[in-house]
């Protein structure tokens, strides 16, 4: 297979693709993360993955003679429609764990892979985009304000969509899921695969 790009600074994420023995490098890529004002959730996870993706294809295309296909992706965590990001402080986290807690809500992860040819430093058919979007649903049991804290003080949930991850600690706290475990650590990798196939 082909060898690609990751864009993305996720250690979770690099350790999931190389699960599927793909040739890949790192490229950065800076993107802005905010939500657009009535932008909705699967809009918005589609959105930041084509944009990381994106992003780091132009590096390469700024700065190496020859260009990797480049993946990006992007989770998030919606209850309600509402997306919880990554907790923070505290009292941010504690927020979305009352809104987690004793129900099922909705992880969307998007993909994207960028793909274009340069011919003497020019792209010479534009860039092409395939992307998915893979929605999970997650339970979790009702947890009490101590196993909350106790949660943030293990230091698991402030770089994480929602404020948990379901691979460490709050495994405990989620009996059941329907759809992909991979796509809620970050990167779906049926899917994923699927996209490369595709090149
Ligand atoms: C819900 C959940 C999220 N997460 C993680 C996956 C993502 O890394 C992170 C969501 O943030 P993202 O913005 O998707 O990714 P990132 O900032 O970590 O990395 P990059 O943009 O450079 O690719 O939360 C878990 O590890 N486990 C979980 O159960």
């Amino acid at each position: 297979m082909q060898k690609i790009a990751l864009a993305s600074a996720s250690p979770r994420r690099r350790e999931l693709l190389a699960q599927l023995a793909v040739n890949f490098e790192l490229v950065k890529a800076e993107v802005d993360e905010t939500q657009l004002p009535g932008e909705i959730a699967t809009d918005y996870v589609l959105r930041l993955a084509i944009s990381k993706a994106r992003a780091g294809f132009q590096v390469q295309t700024q700065t190496a003679t020859e260009v990797l296909p480049v993946l990006g992706a992007d989770t998030i965590v919606v209850v309600d429609g509402e997306v919880l990001g990554k907790p923070t402080d505290q009292a941010d986290f504690l927020r979305m764990m009352r809104l987690l807690s004793g129900r099922q809500h909705q992880v969307y992860t998007a993909i994207a892979l960028v793909s274009g040819d340069l011919v003497n430093g020019e792209l010479v058919t534009g860039e092409r985009v395939l992307s998915d979007t893979v929605k999970t649903e997650v339970w979790f049991s009702a947890l009490t304000e101590a196993q909350m804290l106790d949660y943030w003080r293990s230091g698991e949930p402030a770089d994480k969509a929602g404020g948990y991850g379901i691979q460490g600690l709050a495994s405990r706290f989620i009996p059941k899921i329907a759809g992909s475990y991979f796509a809620v650590v970050g990167l779906p990798l049926y899917e994923t695969d699927q996209l490369l196939q595709q090149l």
